[in-house]
């Protein structure tokens, strides 16, 4: 690990809007997400240095882009900062082997990647002689990605590359940035709207909101607390419920049913069988709304998925609805949304022991979007 760290402070002040921002970046996938109009493409835009921040720091390590109290401003194309767009931004006329010798030449040293292992890692080979207009999104968003990357970054921008994608080329070009991310040793910055990217991507987390860090670590950590959730929930089209990101482990594989069971400490979970090693960690995030509650353990039920917990909280969620946390274990923390008439017929309280029925559990890797439940 070369440990590049990237370091930003930042002010820049436009018309009825400031960003403030400051953060550390190392290698691996730095998620930023926040609501619309958060700061999200400035920041990047005042990293890659297409506008000139009014006061701050910007370093790669050692290599300053941006030091106003030293008049220091460097220009982008010495920056050595590959930028994917929400779109392609391919050149048009160039077939894509030459839009990718673009990239290279605009190298300034030696490259981060041969060209032919950036063609072999995004399944760009049967494509070269394309031109763009004959590619699709997801293609062409490959294409550009590999431009970044011949181009021999340092730091990798990402703006929402995926969000102009539908979920089929989605899930299909995924699989490619984790390669990329478990290939690269260094920053990448992933800014995101939706929330099931950055837990399957992110190593880290930075919520933006109003122009400032709102919250920055650990992706479970960060995304798991309800302040931030309410700042970015809804926003990626989800129905705007709690929801808990677990780091899971597989536990054991039932070959003979074809399931695959998840230690998410305090209690399991089998899940449709996953092609990972046991003691593989997988990402997992339940919502409030897939969980039912039941006061006594549940006999003669399809769901599979029950788990022993105690109310920690009962909390109005709209008119009609409350979300119930519970505890599962010393550490686990789970929302379950239900409505008030159901509470009420339960007598619901906290302290009182229930179960919680699960019944369906996003899976963050691997090549389920949604794991199908036992
Ligand atoms: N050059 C500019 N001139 C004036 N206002 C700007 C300029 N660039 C950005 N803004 C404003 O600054 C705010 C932050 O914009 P930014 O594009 O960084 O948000 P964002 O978090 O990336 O949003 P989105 O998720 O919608 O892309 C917005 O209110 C935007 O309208």
């Amino acid at each position: 690990m070369s440990g590049t760290q990237l370091s930003v402070r930042v002010t820049q002040r436009v018309e009825g809007f400031a960003l403030d921002v400051a953060f550390e970046a190392g290698p691996g996938v730095t998620g930023i997400i926040g609501p619309s109009g958060a700061g999200k493409s400035m920041t990047l835009g005042a990293i890659a240095g297409l506008a000139r921040p009014q006061s701050g720091r910007i370093a790669l390590d050692n290599r300053v882009f941006v030091d106003t109290a030293r008049g220091v401003f460097m220009p982008p194309e010495q920056r050595r900062v590959g930028y994917v767009f929400q779109e392609a931004r391919l050149f048009p006329h160039l077939s894509v082997a030459e839009n990718l010798d673009y990239g290279a030449r605009r190298r300034g040293g030696a490259g981060t990647m041969p060209r032919a292992e950036v063609i072999d890692l995004l399944g760009l080979g049967a494509l070269l002689d394309r031109r763009p207009h004959r590619l699709s999104g997801g293609e062409a968003q490959r294409v550009a990605i590999g431009r970044a990357l011949l181009s021999a970054p340092q730091l990798l921008l990402m703006d929402e590359p995926l969000s102009s994608l539908d979920i089929r080329r989605r899930r299909e070009i995924m699989p490619f940035i984790e390669a990329l991310h478990r290939r690269l040793d260094l920053p990448i910055l992933f800014v995101s709207h939706n929330i099931d990217e950055i837990v399957r991507l992110a190593d880290r987390v930075l919520v933006l909101h109003g122009g400032r860090v709102a919250a920055c670590g650990e992706v479970a950590e960060v995304l798991n607390r309800l302040d931030v959730q309410s700042l970015i929930l809804g926003e990626d089209g989800s129905a705007a419920d709690p929801a808990t990101i677990i780091e899971a482990r597989v536990s054991h594989h039932d070959d003979a049913h074809h399931l695959t069971e998840l230690d998410i400490g305090g209690a399991t979970l089998a899940v449709a069988e996953l092609a990972l090693a046991p003691g593989a960690r997988v990402r997992l995030r339940l919502h409030a709304r897939d969980i039912a509650l039941a006061t006594e353990r549940p006999t003669a039920l399809s769901i599979q998925n029950v788990i022993e917990a105690k109310i920690v909280e009962i909390k109005a969620a709209g008119p009609s609805q409350v979300d119930v946390k519970l505890a599962v274990g010393a550490e686990l923390r789970l929302f379950a949304r239900i409505t008030n008439r159901a509470a009420e017929q339960l007598q619901l309280a906290t302290g009182r022991p229930v179960w919680a029925l699960v019944k369906s559990v996003a899976l963050a890797s691997d090549m389920s979007e949604s794991g199908r439940m036992a």
